[in-house]
Protein backbone atom coordinates (compact mmCIF):
# COMPACT_ATOMS: atom_id res chain seq x y z
CA UNK A 1 0.00 0.00 0.00
CA UNK A 2 0.97 3.26 -0.86
CA UNK A 3 1.66 5.57 2.15
CA UNK A 4 -0.41 8.48 2.51
CA UNK A 5 2.22 10.01 4.47
CA UNK A 6 5.81 9.58 5.84
CA UNK A 7 8.71 10.97 7.77
CA UNK A 8 11.80 11.64 5.87
CA UNK A 9 14.97 13.17 6.57
CA UNK A 10 14.20 15.90 3.87
CA UNK A 11 10.72 16.50 5.47
CA UNK A 12 7.08 15.12 5.34
CA UNK A 13 6.09 13.38 1.80
CA UNK A 14 2.54 13.34 1.28
CA UNK A 15 0.58 11.95 -1.54
CA UNK A 16 -0.85 14.42 -3.63
CA UNK A 17 -4.82 13.14 -3.09
CA UNK A 18 -5.79 15.82 -5.10
CA UNK A 19 -4.23 14.18 -8.22
CA UNK A 20 -5.37 10.78 -8.04
CA UNK A 21 -6.53 8.43 -8.99
CA UNK A 22 -4.54 10.01 -12.82
CA UNK A 23 -1.64 10.35 -11.19
CA UNK A 24 0.65 9.44 -8.11
CA UNK A 25 2.73 12.01 -7.17
CA UNK A 26 4.12 13.48 -4.05
CA UNK A 27 4.45 16.95 -2.10
CA UNK A 28 6.82 17.21 0.17
CA UNK A 29 6.70 19.75 3.02
CA UNK A 30 10.24 20.66 4.31
CA UNK A 31 8.21 23.62 7.00
CA UNK A 32 5.25 23.34 9.26
CA UNK A 33 3.88 26.44 6.77
CA UNK A 34 3.99 23.73 4.54
CA UNK A 35 2.15 21.33 5.89
CA UNK A 36 -0.34 23.30 6.83
CA UNK A 37 -1.16 24.41 3.32
CA UNK A 38 -0.89 20.75 2.49
CA UNK A 39 -3.52 20.10 5.13
CA UNK A 40 -5.82 23.02 4.04
CA UNK A 41 -5.62 22.63 0.18
CA UNK A 42 -6.66 18.82 1.16
CA UNK A 43 -3.22 17.41 -0.50
CA UNK A 44 -3.73 15.13 2.78
CA UNK A 45 -7.43 14.51 3.98
CA UNK A 46 -9.07 12.77 6.57
CA UNK A 47 -9.58 13.25 9.96
CA UNK A 48 -6.65 10.92 11.33
CA UNK A 49 -4.86 12.00 8.32
CA UNK A 50 -5.15 15.26 9.46
CA UNK A 51 -4.36 14.44 12.99
CA UNK A 52 -0.77 12.61 11.82
CA UNK A 53 0.04 15.76 9.69
CA UNK A 54 -0.31 17.89 11.94
CA UNK A 55 1.85 16.06 14.71
CA UNK A 56 4.37 15.76 12.18
CA UNK A 57 4.28 19.13 11.44
CA UNK A 58 4.52 20.40 14.73
CA UNK A 59 7.69 18.07 14.92
CA UNK A 60 8.66 19.36 11.63
CA UNK A 61 8.31 23.01 12.85
CA UNK A 62 10.37 22.12 15.95
CA UNK A 63 13.39 20.27 15.34
CA UNK A 64 13.63 22.60 11.53
CA UNK A 65 13.89 25.87 14.03
CA UNK A 66 16.83 28.15 14.88
CA UNK A 67 16.19 29.47 18.10
CA UNK A 68 19.26 28.90 20.14
CA UNK A 69 17.02 28.67 23.54
CA UNK A 70 14.20 27.07 24.78
CA UNK A 71 12.71 30.45 25.61
CA UNK A 72 12.84 31.33 22.24
CA UNK A 73 11.47 28.50 20.80
CA UNK A 74 8.46 28.26 23.05
CA UNK A 75 6.43 31.36 21.08
CA UNK A 76 7.40 29.52 18.22
CA UNK A 77 6.01 26.58 18.96
CA UNK A 78 2.84 28.33 19.53
CA UNK A 79 2.74 29.77 16.45
CA UNK A 80 2.98 26.80 14.89
CA UNK A 81 0.24 25.35 16.86
CA UNK A 82 -1.52 28.74 16.26
CA UNK A 83 -0.93 28.12 12.32
CA UNK A 84 -1.59 24.31 12.22
CA UNK A 85 -5.17 24.76 13.81
CA UNK A 86 -6.12 27.55 11.76
CA UNK A 87 -6.13 24.70 8.68
CA UNK A 88 -9.50 23.42 8.75
CA UNK A 89 -12.00 23.46 11.45
CA UNK A 90 -14.14 20.26 11.73
CA UNK A 91 -12.15 17.29 12.48
CA UNK A 92 -10.92 17.16 15.99
CA UNK A 93 -7.88 15.30 15.13
CA UNK A 94 -6.37 18.38 13.83
CA UNK A 95 -6.36 19.42 17.13
CA UNK A 96 -5.73 16.55 19.15
CA UNK A 97 -2.35 15.96 17.14
CA UNK A 98 -1.60 19.55 17.77
CA UNK A 99 -2.19 19.08 21.44
CA UNK A 100 -0.38 16.38 21.97
CA UNK A 101 2.97 17.45 20.36
CA UNK A 102 2.51 20.40 22.54
CA UNK A 103 2.25 18.59 25.63
CA UNK A 104 5.31 16.73 24.77
CA UNK A 105 7.24 19.64 24.26
CA UNK A 106 6.33 21.55 27.53
CA UNK A 107 7.26 18.34 29.33
CA UNK A 108 10.37 18.02 27.96
CA UNK A 109 11.43 21.62 28.62
CA UNK A 110 9.84 21.26 32.07
CA UNK A 111 12.09 17.88 32.51
CA UNK A 112 15.48 19.78 31.02
CA UNK A 113 15.68 22.33 32.94
CA UNK A 114 19.22 23.22 34.13
CA UNK A 115 21.09 21.46 31.42
CA UNK A 116 22.88 23.34 28.86
CA UNK A 117 20.38 25.32 26.20
CA UNK A 118 22.01 23.40 23.26
CA UNK A 119 21.27 19.81 24.99
CA UNK A 120 17.86 20.95 26.05
CA UNK A 121 16.97 21.57 22.34
CA UNK A 122 18.66 18.01 21.36
CA UNK A 123 16.31 16.38 23.63
CA UNK A 124 13.09 18.42 22.50
CA UNK A 125 13.87 18.07 18.78
CA UNK A 126 14.62 14.09 19.14
CA UNK A 127 11.76 13.24 21.36
CA UNK A 128 8.89 15.37 19.48
CA UNK A 129 10.47 13.75 16.26
CA UNK A 130 10.16 10.37 17.44
CA UNK A 131 6.37 11.26 19.11
CA UNK A 132 5.39 12.26 15.37
CA UNK A 133 6.25 8.81 14.18
CA UNK A 134 5.08 6.71 17.36
CA UNK A 135 1.44 8.64 16.46
CA UNK A 136 1.65 7.44 12.77
CA UNK A 137 2.29 3.79 13.78
CA UNK A 138 -0.49 3.93 16.84
CA UNK A 139 -3.10 5.29 13.83
CA UNK A 140 -1.97 2.07 11.58
CA UNK A 141 -2.55 -0.34 15.18
CA UNK A 142 -5.84 1.54 15.59
CA UNK A 143 -7.52 1.32 12.71
CA UNK A 144 -6.13 -2.72 12.41
CA UNK A 145 -8.13 -2.89 15.70
CA UNK A 146 -11.20 -1.33 14.67
CA UNK A 147 -11.56 -3.18 11.72
CA UNK A 148 -10.77 -6.18 14.14
CA UNK A 149 -13.69 -5.01 16.17
CA UNK A 150 -16.47 -4.28 13.68
CA UNK A 151 -15.88 -6.55 11.31
CA UNK A 152 -18.82 -9.01 12.35
CA UNK A 153 -20.66 -6.37 12.25
CA UNK A 154 -20.89 -6.25 8.69
CA UNK A 155 -22.89 -8.72 5.90
CA UNK A 156 -20.60 -11.94 5.51
CA UNK A 157 -21.84 -11.56 2.17
CA UNK A 158 -23.68 -8.52 0.36
CA UNK A 159 -23.33 -4.89 -0.74
CA UNK A 160 -22.06 -2.84 1.56
CA UNK A 161 -22.65 1.32 0.92
CA UNK A 162 -19.90 3.86 2.03
CA UNK A 163 -19.62 8.05 1.80
CA UNK A 164 -16.38 10.12 1.02
CA UNK A 165 -13.36 8.51 1.75
CA UNK A 166 -12.50 6.58 5.06
CA UNK A 167 -9.87 4.30 4.03
CA UNK A 168 -6.24 3.84 3.54
CA UNK A 169 -5.84 7.59 2.07
CA UNK A 170 -7.98 9.16 5.23
CA UNK A 171 -5.34 7.76 7.65
CA UNK A 172 -1.84 6.57 8.11
CA UNK A 173 -2.90 3.49 6.35
CA UNK A 174 -5.55 0.52 6.53
CA UNK A 175 -8.17 3.28 7.18
CA UNK A 176 -11.34 3.41 9.32
CA UNK A 177 -14.57 2.34 7.70
CA UNK A 178 -12.84 0.89 4.83
CA UNK A 179 -10.76 -0.88 7.45
CA UNK A 180 -13.63 -2.29 8.79
CA UNK A 181 -14.66 -3.50 5.47
CA UNK A 182 -11.22 -4.72 4.55
CA UNK A 183 -10.82 -6.69 7.76
CA UNK A 184 -14.28 -8.24 7.10
CA UNK A 185 -12.92 -9.50 3.69
CA UNK A 186 -10.08 -10.77 5.06
CA UNK A 187 -11.81 -12.43 7.53
CA UNK A 188 -13.75 -13.90 4.31
CA UNK A 189 -17.03 -11.87 3.83
CA UNK A 190 -18.05 -11.47 0.47
CA UNK A 191 -18.51 -7.99 -0.05
CA UNK A 192 -19.35 -5.76 -2.75
CA UNK A 193 -18.65 -1.90 -2.23
CA UNK A 194 -20.88 0.81 -3.07
CA UNK A 195 -18.74 4.05 -3.09
CA UNK A 196 -20.89 7.46 -3.17
CA UNK A 197 -19.24 9.68 -5.46
CA UNK A 198 -18.98 12.28 -3.22
CA UNK A 199 -19.35 15.60 -4.59
CA UNK A 200 -17.81 18.26 -4.52
CA UNK A 201 -14.34 16.71 -4.16
CA UNK A 202 -15.37 13.34 -5.13
CA UNK A 203 -13.35 11.18 -2.63
CA UNK A 204 -15.54 8.54 -3.40
CA UNK A 205 -15.45 8.17 -7.03
CA UNK A 206 -11.57 9.26 -7.34
CA UNK A 207 -10.35 8.11 -4.16
CA UNK A 208 -12.55 5.13 -2.38
CA UNK A 209 -13.08 3.51 -6.16
CA UNK A 210 -8.95 3.52 -6.46
CA UNK A 211 -7.71 2.36 -3.22
CA UNK A 212 -9.82 -0.60 -3.27
CA UNK A 213 -9.29 -1.78 -6.75
CA UNK A 214 -5.47 -1.98 -5.62
CA UNK A 215 -6.91 -4.36 -3.10
CA UNK A 216 -9.24 -6.60 -5.13
CA UNK A 217 -12.22 -5.46 -3.42
CA UNK A 218 -14.69 -5.02 -5.65
CA UNK A 219 -16.59 -1.67 -5.79
CA UNK A 220 -18.95 0.09 -7.97
CA UNK A 221 -19.34 3.86 -7.45
CA UNK A 222 -22.62 5.75 -7.19
CA UNK A 223 -23.80 9.52 -8.30
CA UNK A 224 -24.79 10.87 -4.71
CA UNK A 225 -28.47 10.68 -5.54
CA UNK A 226 -28.62 7.70 -6.51
CA UNK A 227 -28.59 5.31 -2.84
CA UNK A 228 -31.86 6.01 -1.88
CA UNK A 229 -33.28 3.74 -5.17
CA UNK A 230 -30.86 1.26 -4.53
CA UNK A 231 -32.00 0.89 -0.96
CA UNK A 232 -35.60 0.67 -2.04
CA UNK A 233 -34.76 -2.06 -4.25
CA UNK A 234 -33.11 -3.86 -1.47
CA UNK A 235 -29.68 -3.75 -3.09
CA UNK A 236 -27.89 -2.51 0.28
CA UNK A 237 -27.42 -4.86 3.37
CA UNK A 238 -25.35 -2.16 5.49
CA UNK A 239 -23.85 1.52 5.22
CA UNK A 240 -20.42 2.59 6.67
CA UNK A 241 -18.53 5.86 7.10
CA UNK A 242 -15.77 7.27 8.82
CA UNK A 243 -16.29 10.78 11.13
CA UNK A 244 -14.59 14.22 11.92
CA UNK A 245 -15.57 15.02 15.22
CA UNK A 246 -18.23 12.87 17.26
CA UNK A 247 -20.12 14.77 20.09
CA UNK A 248 -20.46 13.08 23.56
CA UNK A 249 -24.18 12.58 22.52
CA UNK A 250 -22.71 10.26 19.22
CA UNK A 251 -24.04 12.79 16.70
CA UNK A 252 -21.77 12.49 14.26
CA UNK A 253 -20.34 14.77 12.15
CA UNK A 254 -18.82 13.86 8.53
CA UNK A 255 -18.94 14.03 5.09
CA UNK A 256 -21.31 16.34 3.43
CA UNK A 257 -24.28 13.96 2.54
CA UNK A 258 -24.03 11.44 5.42
CA UNK A 259 -26.90 12.71 6.77
CA UNK A 260 -28.78 11.76 4.20
CA UNK A 261 -27.28 8.32 3.68
CA UNK A 262 -28.72 7.97 7.00
CA UNK A 263 -32.15 8.86 7.53
CA UNK A 264 -32.36 6.47 3.83
CA UNK A 265 -30.92 3.88 5.79
CA UNK A 266 -32.84 4.08 9.07
CA UNK A 267 -36.48 4.43 7.06
CA UNK A 268 -35.23 1.34 4.88
CA UNK A 269 -33.66 -0.79 8.17
CA UNK A 270 -30.40 -0.89 6.79
CA UNK A 271 -27.46 -0.67 9.79
CA UNK A 272 -25.89 2.59 9.46
CA UNK A 273 -22.24 2.07 11.11
CA UNK A 274 -19.84 4.69 12.16
CA UNK A 275 -16.19 3.75 12.54
CA UNK A 276 -13.38 6.05 14.38
CA UNK A 277 -10.47 6.07 16.17
CA UNK A 278 -11.45 7.25 20.00
CA UNK A 279 -9.54 10.54 18.71
CA UNK A 280 -12.23 11.71 16.57
CA UNK A 281 -14.64 11.51 20.06
CA UNK A 282 -14.90 15.05 21.35
CA UNK A 283 -16.35 14.94 24.96
CA UNK A 284 -15.81 18.82 25.15
CA UNK A 285 -18.59 18.68 22.52
CA UNK A 286 -22.22 18.39 23.70
CA UNK A 287 -24.09 17.91 20.71
CA UNK A 288 -23.60 18.00 16.81
CA UNK A 289 -24.78 21.58 17.11
CA UNK A 290 -21.24 22.33 18.84
CA UNK A 291 -19.43 20.68 15.80
CA UNK A 292 -18.12 23.72 13.57
CA UNK A 293 -18.58 22.89 9.99
CA UNK A 294 -15.95 23.77 7.82
CA UNK A 295 -17.14 26.28 4.61
CA UNK A 296 -15.23 25.58 1.29
CA UNK A 297 -14.82 27.79 -1.78
CA UNK A 298 -17.98 27.90 -3.98
CA UNK A 299 -14.94 27.12 -7.16
CA UNK A 300 -15.26 23.95 -5.83
CA UNK A 301 -19.10 23.78 -6.64
CA UNK A 302 -18.93 25.57 -9.44
CA UNK A 303 -16.03 23.94 -11.28
CA UNK A 304 -15.55 20.62 -12.42
CA UNK A 305 -11.86 20.06 -14.09
CA UNK A 306 -10.99 23.60 -14.50
CA UNK A 307 -14.92 23.72 -16.27
CA UNK A 308 -17.33 26.23 -15.02
CA UNK A 309 -20.57 24.24 -14.84
CA UNK A 310 -22.66 26.66 -13.08
CA UNK A 311 -24.13 30.28 -14.83
CA UNK A 312 -22.05 33.32 -13.05
CA UNK A 313 -23.98 34.99 -10.42
CA UNK A 314 -25.84 31.89 -9.17
CA UNK A 315 -25.70 31.38 -5.09
CA UNK A 316 -23.48 28.69 -4.29
CA UNK A 317 -23.35 26.86 -0.91
CA UNK A 318 -20.31 24.43 -0.51
CA UNK A 319 -20.39 23.03 3.24
CA UNK A 320 -17.93 20.61 3.56
CA UNK A 321 -19.52 18.02 6.47
CA UNK A 322 -23.15 17.85 7.71
CA UNK A 323 -24.22 16.41 11.37
CA UNK A 324 -25.99 12.73 11.70
CA UNK A 325 -28.34 12.81 14.85
CA UNK A 326 -26.78 10.07 17.10
CA UNK A 327 -30.62 8.42 16.37
CA UNK A 328 -29.61 7.31 13.18
CA UNK A 329 -26.59 5.43 14.57
CA UNK A 330 -26.92 1.89 14.59
CA UNK A 331 -23.54 1.51 16.17
CA UNK A 332 -19.68 3.48 16.58
CA UNK A 333 -16.61 1.32 16.13
CA UNK A 334 -13.64 2.12 17.59
CA UNK A 335 -10.22 0.93 18.82
CA UNK A 336 -11.76 0.50 22.50
CA UNK A 337 -14.54 -1.21 21.27
CA UNK A 338 -18.46 -0.59 19.52
CA UNK A 339 -20.08 1.82 21.56
CA UNK A 340 -24.14 1.77 21.40
CA UNK A 341 -27.06 4.06 22.11
CA UNK A 342 -26.99 5.70 24.75
CA UNK A 343 -24.09 6.94 23.53
CA UNK A 344 -23.62 9.51 26.39
CA UNK A 345 -23.50 6.75 28.56
CA UNK A 346 -21.55 3.87 26.37
CA UNK A 347 -18.55 7.01 25.19
CA UNK A 348 -18.57 7.85 29.30
CA UNK A 349 -18.24 4.52 30.47
CA UNK A 350 -15.68 3.57 27.71
CA UNK A 351 -13.37 6.90 28.17
CA UNK A 352 -11.03 5.29 30.98
CA UNK A 353 -10.68 1.44 29.15
CA UNK A 354 -7.75 1.21 26.50
CA UNK A 355 -8.00 -2.41 25.69
CA UNK A 356 -10.40 -3.24 22.62
CA UNK A 357 -13.54 -5.20 23.50
CA UNK A 358 -15.18 -7.72 21.27
CA UNK A 359 -18.37 -6.38 19.22
C1 LIG B 1 -11.71 8.43 8.77
S1 LIG B 1 -12.09 9.47 7.55
C2 LIG B 1 -13.55 10.17 8.13
C3 LIG B 1 -13.74 11.47 7.56
O1 LIG B 1 -12.59 12.25 7.76
C4 LIG B 1 -14.10 11.40 6.09
O2 LIG B 1 -15.28 10.65 5.95
C5 LIG B 1 -14.30 12.78 5.62
O3 LIG B 1 -15.36 13.36 5.78
C6 LIG B 1 -13.13 13.44 5.03
O4 LIG B 1 -13.39 14.74 4.61
P1 LIG B 1 -12.28 15.52 3.82
O5 LIG B 1 -12.92 16.82 3.51
O6 LIG B 1 -11.94 14.70 2.62
O7 LIG B 1 -11.10 15.69 4.75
Amino acid sequence: MIPTLEWTDEGVRFLDQTKLPLETTYVLATTYDEVATVIRDMIVRGAPAIGVSAAMGMALGIDRSTATTVEALTPEVEQMAAVLAGTRPTAVNLFWGIARLKDLYYKLATETVGRPEADRLRTIKAGVIAEAKQVYTEDIDTCKTMGRVGQDLLPREGTVLTHCNAGALCAAGYGTALGVIRAAVEAGADIHVLADETRPYLQGARLTAWELLQDNIPTTVLCDNMSGALMRQGRIQAVIVGADRIAANGDVANKIGTYTVAVLAKEHGIPFFVAAPWSTIDVNTATGDGIPIEQRSAREVTHSNGKQMTPDGVGIENPAFDVTPSKYVTAIITERGVLRAPYNESIAAMTNTQTAVSA
